[in-house]
């Protein structure tokens, strides 16, 4: 079942960024400054390797040799323990595919505001184009335009949000939606032979699984320092996979030990990230990392993002083979539409959707 807001949402008039940079003004709306606290520091951290987040070589898991293959998953098995985060390099998707989703997304934001406002994100959805996670009318806005989607299964599709310009937005949009649909479908294999578990686990656990395409644009900003392009969060999902537009500023960040890490783009690579769904399912070994976005004074950003999870009928919780003395039960269980529901209600803000499944113990973080 699709997650249906509860009750009508104020939230107030949320200007487009486009739109503001336009209006080329220097002041921003106090709704986009963040408090001290939340400010992004834009001091450099130092680009030496310990802070670049590891990087999966794909063809070694699909073809190399017994050692490449070994060594590979085993890389795989340390990302998702102690990043949450990899990249994925020799993936296997048409380069001139994601050459062509970056364009037709960029086509997009491009257009005049009242052809993109043809397609809005109403209050409380996350469908749109708009800005998604504002519940109320004092909530601070994200420097970012948005336009999400969902693709599968086919019941989760408002037929009415999706483009008629670029004219082979659509087209475009289903190839990549299907090669990024395989792409999860291969890692979780190699994620749960990495786990030591039967390969087909989560295809078997999933159902017909749930996937949504996001496209996030951040315009410059003339004050970078004040404001955030997208507010801290995990994702929802089992797995991201998240494309950095070529050329584009840095500005997707993760927090590792307290520290806000740059992820530096590589071309051609894709960003994978470990999902909401995936930590519960590991009971906590593979975890979901709180991530940002921040943005630049001078440049534009446009990241397409693929967000695949379990279908909404599903229960899930800590998988058995990996729960012990040494790791006891972290998360209870729950059924996957509750979650969806319980993370489209809410603001971005961290991991805390996952409060919903944590079993609360005298020591929980
Ligand atoms: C930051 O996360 C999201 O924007 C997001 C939204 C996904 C969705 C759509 C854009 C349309 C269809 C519904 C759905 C909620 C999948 C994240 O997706 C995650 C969050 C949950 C929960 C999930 O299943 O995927
Ligand atoms: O733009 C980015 O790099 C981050 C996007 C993201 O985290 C998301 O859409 O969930
Ligand atoms: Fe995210």
């Amino acid at each position: 079942m699709a997650p249906v807001p509860i009750s009508p949402i104020k939230v107030g008039h949320i200007n487009d960024v486009q739109e503001l940079r336009k209006a080329k003004s220097m002041v921003i709306p106090q709704r986009f400054v963040r408090d001290m606290a939340e400010r992004p520091t834009l001091a450099r951290v130092p680009k030496s390797s310990s802070y670049n987040i590891p990087v999966i070589d794909f063809s070694k898991l699909l073809k190399g040799s017994k050692d490449e293959f070994h060594s590979e998953i085993s890389k795989l098995s340390t990302s998702c323990e102690e990043w949450g985060f990899f990249q994925v390099i020799n993936h296997g998707i048409d380069l001139g595919l994601l050459e062509s989703i970056e364009k037709v997304a960029m086509d997009f934001f491009m257009l005049p505001l009242e052809e993109k406002q043809k397609y809005p994100m109403a209050p409380g959805t996350v469908q749109g184009y708009g800005q998604a996670f504002v519940f109320s009318e004092d909530q601070k806005l994200d420097w970012c335009n948005m336009f999400a989607l969902g693709i599968e299964p086919h019941f989760i599709r408002n037929p009415k949000l999706w483009p008629t310009k670029p004219a082979n937005f659509s087209e475009i949009l289903e190839e990549y939606s299907r090669e990024t649909r395989e792409l999860c479908q291969k890692l979780l294999k190699f994620i749960a032979t990495s786990l030591g578990l039967n390969q087909d686990t989560f295809e078997e656990m999933f159902g017909v699984a749930v996937q949504a395409a996001r496209m996030n644009y951040y315009p410059p900003c003339p004050r970078p320092d004040l404001v955030l392009g997208l507010s801290p969060h995990s994702d929802g999902s089992a797995l991201t996979v998240l494309q950095q537009g070529k050329g584009n500023s840095v500005g997707l960040q993760i927090l590792k030990d307290n520290t806000w890490v740059p992820v530096q783009p590589i071309p051609n690579a894709l960003v994978i990230n470990i999902g909401d769904t995936i930590e519960v399912l590991t009971n906590g070994q593979y975890k979901s990392v709180e991530h940002r976005a921040v943005t630049d004074k001078e440049k534009d950003r446009l990241s397409i993002v693929t967000f695949y999870a379990p279908s909404y009928e599903i229960e899930l919780g800590p998988m058995p083979e990996l729960v012990n003395e040494n790791n006891p039960c972290k998360y209870r269980r729950y059924n996957h539409g509750e979650y969806s529901k319980q993370y489209v209600s809410n603001k971005l803000q961290g991991k805390k959707t996952l409060d919903f499944a944590k079993i609360q113990t005298n020591n929980s973080s």
